[in-house]
């Protein structure tokens, strides 16, 4: 897979989300933050609102889970036919074992990590894992300001993830390395210098005047 683009329906019209999502037709995904007042101080949508816009489009969704208890939680948003459902791993007790199970669901497992979490700790998980998000933001916002502290981080994950493909390594296969937080024009070539391939955008897609023109754009500085 080479690179994505995901807009993130946080900084879309949650009053009119079929227009939304229909004004992004470029899309690779459609990003879906959960938030549950807990995790992170924002509260935005659940379950019942990802059922029906799984019922609005076949877009692959990406639902990116900021609550506690994603343990209990996070497989029913595999049952509502997500294809990737990424938990955060400050707020997982058995990630492991959640990973095998939202795979057994039939969706790509996701682990999150807050700016000030390492990745160091975690690099045996990746083999269960199909996705790494790092986050250029603290959780719980949009229109926040890219985290540049956050660049080393992303650069020592892509290296793990390439070892796992080096021959005799546990795993062969697609992880991506996903960013979220103040993408824009302005720094989305500096996340796919450092190694990220997949890209969540809120305010720089929903608040531009052309959202399926941003995300173009966006797709090109990151090819380059
Ligand atoms: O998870 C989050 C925020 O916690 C994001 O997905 C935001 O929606 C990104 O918004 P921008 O920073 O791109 O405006
Ligand atoms: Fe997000």
């Amino acid at each position: 897979m080479g690179i994505q683009i995901m807009p993130s329906l946080l900084s879309s019209d949650f009053a009119n989300l079929q227009r939304e999502i229909e004004s992004v037709p470029s899309a690779d995904a459609l990003h879906v933050d959960v938030m549950d007042n807990h995790f992170v101080p924002n509260l935005t949508l659940g379950l019942p609102v990802v059922e029906s816009i799984r019922k609005a489009t076949d877009a692959m969704l990406d639902i990116h889970l900021m609550i506690d208890e994603p343990d209990r939680w996070a497989p029913a948003y595999a049952e509502a036919g997500a294809e990737s459902v990424t938990f955060h791993i400050e707020a997982a007790a058995a990630p492991v074992r959640l990973a095998r199970e939202l795979r057994s669901l039939g969706a790509r497992a996701g682990m999150a990590l807050k700016p000030a979490t390492p990745i160091e700790g975690y690099a045996d998980l990746l083999p269960e894992l199909d996705m790494i998000l790092i986050m250029t933001v603290e959780p719980g916002f949009g229109g926040q300001k890219f985290l540049d502290l956050c660049l080393p981080k992303i650069r020592r994950t892509r290296e793990l993830i390439d070892a796992l493909g080096s021959p005799g390594a546990q795993r062969r296969g697609d992880i991506w390395l996903q960013i979220d937080g103040g993408v824009s024009v302005e720094t989305i070539e500096r996340c796919a210098e450092a190694g990220a391939d997949c890209f969540v955008a809120g305010s720089a897609v929903f608040g531009a005047d052309h959202p399926d023109e941003m995300v173009e754009k966006l797709r090109q500085l990151a090819q380059h």
